[in-house]
């Protein structure tokens, strides 16, 4: 590896400029006082109250010299000749931060006293240092230019003008810096030295744009490398022979690995957008040599040889093996496919592969793809030594292509059980972190760095012989790899995202999601909102529920049971929903409601059954199921709408996406809720708010990765099964500098979530509320924006660890009364017609009736699978089921219900009516927990658990 030097020394000479030493020799003690020193220089730097003047002539002429870091604090740990070779960067995000206009500093911004703390484990030598006067708006900008970043002009230019990429991100600029400039030793380019590529761990918080940080500089090196096989040529294309010209044929040069198919769709189109370089974008490179004569003769970039593959499964295997077998060059796929293809694609060629990215690791080694992985990198590693050498085109040569495969590991949430795939995967790996509590990477000091070395000087070799003489050398052995230890991971979400709780009794839980996102609605009338739910079942149930409750009023065309019948069977069975019944749970002032609730449950005893669904699979990432795999199996068996308007909030639009929708769905789903036009255009709903909301009900599926823009709301209706999991899920907003809001509504029981969140530093506050709400409606952005950006201006509202109420729903409750211009005193009336009207839906029909039962047996089932280290807080036992079955519509729980290999009884706090009345009474009901919405009685919202009821 190079060691790092930045030039950031001005003409005038003026600038603080600190160098290390070239080369660190002899015995441990004699690096260690060597390092002690720099460190000691590189303090002094930090004290130096006159930072460096601009130099805006030293930007023009060069992007590689004169480069300044984006950074303000560059640590880099550069390896002794014997010692460990591990490498940590870490920027200072505050002073740099290029997002747009992040006005409000939320109180979890992570402070420099994290990063001490950091400090001390990663045994760090600084080499490069520089202070900047951020007033200096020249330097300034030309550190936010991708082309000082040494991406092609061409392509920079591609980013501005087609895809509207001004500057690159924190993330980008650290990536950039470290592939592409100082990877070519930018103090003496004249040496032409190879680059010295070492594998990557990036982490950086969600929505940072860590995707184009990878891919920026592999399209940028294979573009330079191509105009670079012309030049040497010195011939146009015309005149060069076939086999000479870079190619498809060249097989498989990036593989981008991720766990769900959506964000590998999502990596394939990111790269189709890349490699688009219009025309216009080209000249900017001639443009570019006019301004400089000093740089070498520039050919316009050839892009088009550059094909982006995509393999998934969901598709034809045969037209995916047509795919390959003509050439990806980038190809994005998901682990299982892809291993498929290594195993029975002959055609599929990797013998040329430099790049293997691994996105959002730690969720493919959570889903168990381990070995799937550990076998993929055996079988590249196999084929890639499978073709001889001197076989490959002269493109490949090019000293911007790699000798050997770069590994590249990416997350949000990059943690310990990543270790274990580093390990296998992973050799010497610089960790490149846009947080300030980055990641300490320790390599194995009994492992000696001499192969490393060793091929470094193979590099220079490489490097002279590819550009000039083209000699033919082997390949360096594959170094062993090191043992890698990743410290515990800090959690960082976007700043500009609010975070917030709404605790709700488990009873409300429906009238609570329902009344949010109607607020949140009226609050911005194109507002686009993600509901997390925990399984399948429940994401079509919601999906069923809000696109159709409500229909026959509206179209006259929802008949399926007549009004009367509807109507009888609802009185007949109706239990705790009417007015008095929620007053008094709210108010927690009737003993006996618990009784009379049980007796009347009886009377829906024919919803009992269990109908458990077979293929439970919390999050559905692989649709291993293997259901409804193309349009024509769908089609018969279920419904294919890919959205639905919903009748219960008004001019909005209800998604849903899950890992058993067949492809065509998911896909669809995707492109149009991300789609900025107008989907309410056949709905009958007009006027100036036509674009109308967008809700999607969705599992985790969609918490990785996705990059859906102008989300403005995230609900997590069910909590995350971890902490990384809720980090991912409300980084769907706020992504690239916008705001956004996400709310985790919790049951009473659950409250202690919050402090697990705080001790993450994952500090949520109570939702509050705009109470000029009902009066007038905010259009899309202003909505999120102004709220957020007032709420941190004015202080923000700290997390109250004594959660003793329900005020914030009530207040929810009564901001809708006002929305619906009802007087907020008939709040619980709200509370009651919305749970009556979902109530009254499900019981309409027994497919319906099915489907919540379904939804809600998942739900519990899914809920038992809460990590050990959370089963305090999410334990079956803390829950009422006969409560939580109201969240489903329906008026009782059935009877049992599987959760793993036990069959769980709900009916011991759902007595009959025989069976109740030979309990003593005193057993049957205590005051305190049947006052579960209780305001006054702190302990009550807790709520009674399972156990008590036994007899
Ligand atoms: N420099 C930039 N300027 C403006 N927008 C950008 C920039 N870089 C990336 N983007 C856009 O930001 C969005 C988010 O990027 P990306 O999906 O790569 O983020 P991410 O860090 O991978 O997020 P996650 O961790 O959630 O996967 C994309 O729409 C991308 O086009």
């Amino acid at each position: 590896m190079s060691d790092f030097v930045l030039n950031l020394a001005t003409s005038s000479g003026s600038a603080p400029v600190f160098r290390p030493s070239e080369k660190k020799t002899g015995g441990w003690k004699e690096r260690h006082k060597q390092k002690k020193l720099e460190k000691h220089k590189f303090k002094k730097l930090l004290k130096n109250k006159n930072p460096p003047k601009s130099n805006e002539q030293n930007y023009k002429s060069s992007t590689v010299e004169t480069f300044s870091p984006p950074i303000v604090e560059v640590e880099q740990y550069v390896p002794d000749q014997d010692g460990p070779n591990t490498t940590a960067i870490q920027a200072d995000y505050d002073n740099t931060s290029d997002l747009p206009a992040k006005k409000p500093l939320p109180k979890n911004t992570n402070s420099a006293a994290n990063l001490d703390k950091n400090k001390n484990k990663t045994s760090s030598l600084f080499t490069g240092f520089v202070e900047q006067e951020s007033t200096q708006t020249s330097q300034a900008e030309n550190q936010d230019k991708f082309k000082n970043l040494g991406i092609m002009p061409a392509l920079s230019k591609h980013l501005s003008s087609k895809l509207e990429i001004m500057k690159p991100t924190d993330i980008q600029k650290i990536v950039l810096f470290n592939s592409l400039v100082n990877n070519l030793s930018p103090d003496n380019p004249s040496t032409k030295k190879h680059y010295s590529d070492t594998d990557i761990l990036i982490r950086a918080e969600t929505g940072s744009g860590k995707t184009l940080a990878y891919m920026l500089p592999i399209i940028n090196r294979l573009l330079l490398s191509t105009s670079e096989t012309l030049n040497n040529n010195n011939s146009s294309e015309s005149q060069l022979s076939k086999s000479e010209l870079p190619s498809r044929n060249l097989g498989t040069l990036a593989i981008v690995l991720t766990p769900t198919r959506e964000l590998a769709k999502q990596v394939y189109e990111t790269t189709l957008s890349l490699i688009n370089i219009s025309k216009a974008s080209n000249s900017a490179d001639v443009d570019e040599h006019k301004d400089n004569i000093s740089a070498e003769p520039v050919q316009q970039v050839r892009s088009h040889w550059i094909v982006p593959g995509l393999v998934i499964g969901g598709d034809k295997k045969q037209s995916e093996k047509a795919r390959l077998r003509k050439g990806a060059t980038i190809l994005a796929c998901t682990p299982g496919r892809l291993l498929d293809h290594l195993k029975t694609t002959s055609s599929f060629d990797v013998s040329n592969l430099r790049w293997l990215i691994l996105d959002e690791c730690d969720l493919l080694l959570e889903l168990g793809f381990h070995e799937t992985l550990k076998e993929i990198l055996e079988i590249l590693e196999l084929k890639k030594n499978s073709l001889p050498f001197a076989n490959k085109n002269s493109f490949m040569l090019s000293k911007h292509i790699p000798k050997s495969r770069i590994n590249i590991l990416c997350s949000a949430t990059l943690k310990d059980n990543v270790k274990k795939l580093a390990d296998i995967s992973l050799n010497n790996p610089l960790v490149l972190s846009s947080s300030k509590n980055s990641l300490s990477m320790v390599s194995d000091p009994n492992i000696n760095d001499s192969d490393t070395d060793e091929s470094s000087s193979d590099d220079e070799n490489l490097s002279d012989s590819s550009t000039s003489q083209k000699k033919i050398k082997a390949e360096p052995k594959p170094k062993p790899a090191k043992k890698v230890e990743i410290a515990p991971l800090e959690f960082n979400v976007p700043t500009q995202l609010l975070q917030e709780f709404l605790v709700t009794p488990p009873k409300l839980r429906l009238v609570a999601l329902t009344n949010l996102m109607k607020f949140f609605i009226k609050s911005n009338n194109e507002a686009k909102i993600i509901v997390f739910l925990s399984c399948k079942d429940e994401v079509d149930f919601f999906y069923s529920l809000f696109s159709n409750t409500d229909k026959k009023k509206i179209t006259g065309q929802f008949t399926e049971k007549s009004d009367r019948e509807i109507d009888e069977k609802a009185n007949q069975n109706d239990s705790d929903n009417d007015i008095d019944d929620i007053s008094k749970d709210l108010n927690g002032s009737d003993p006996e409601s618990r009784s009379s609730n049980t007796k009347k449950r009886d009377s829906t005893d024919s919803y009992g059954k269990d109908t458990r669904s077979q293929n439970f699979n919390r999050n559905d990432y692989s649709n291993k199921n293997g259901k409804y795999n193309n349009r024509k199996d769908y089609n018969d068996k279920s419904d294919h709408s890919v959205y639905n308007k919903s009748y219960v909030l008004e001019n909005t639009s209800i998604f849903r996406l899950h890992g058993s929708l067949p492809q065509f769905l998911r896909s669809e789903t995707i492109s149009k809720f991300t789609s900025l036009e107008n989907n309410n255009r056949n709905t009958g709903f007009s006027g100036e708010n036509s674009r109308g909301a967008k809700i999607l009900f969705c599992t985790d599926v969609a918490a990785r990765g996705l990059d859906m823009p102008e989300i403005s709301h995230i609900i997590q209706y069910d909590p995350p099964t971890d902490i990384a999991s809720y980090v991912h899920r409300v980084g769907r907003t706020a992504r690239i500098g916008g705001y956004g809001r996400a709310v985790l509504m919790l049951l009473p029981s659950e409250t202690e979530y919050l402090n697990l969140l705080d001790s993450n530093k994952l500090t949520l506050s109570r939702i509050s509320y705009d109470n000029n709400i009902g009066n007038e409606t905010k259009n899309t952005k202003n909505g999120v924006e102004s709220f957020v950006s007032a709420f941190y201006r004015e202080g923000g509202n700290n997390l109250n660890k004594s959660i003793t109420n329900s005020v914030e729903l009530e207040q929810l409750l009564k901001i809708c009364c006002l929305i619906n211009k009802q007087k907020t005193a008939q709040w619980m009336d709200l509370a009651t017609d919305t749970q009556m009207k979902f109530e009254n839906y499900v019981l309409s029909h027994e497919s319906r009736s099915q489907l919540a039962q379904t939804a809600f047996m998942s739900s519990v089932r899914a809920y038992a699978t809460h990590t050990p280290s959370e089963k305090h807080i999410f334990h079956i036992k803390n829950l009422h089921l006969g409560h939580f079955a109201k969240a489903f519509g329906l008026r009782q729980a059935p009877k049992t219900i599987n959760v793993g290999n036990k069959v769980v009884s709900t009916s011991k706090s759902q007595k009959t009516k025989n069976d109740t009345s030979k309990l003593p009474i005193k057993k049957r009901i205590k005051p305190s927990e049947m006052s579960e919405f209780s305001i006054g009685a702190p302990t009550s919202m807790l709520g009674p658990r399972t156990k008590k009821f036994k007899r």
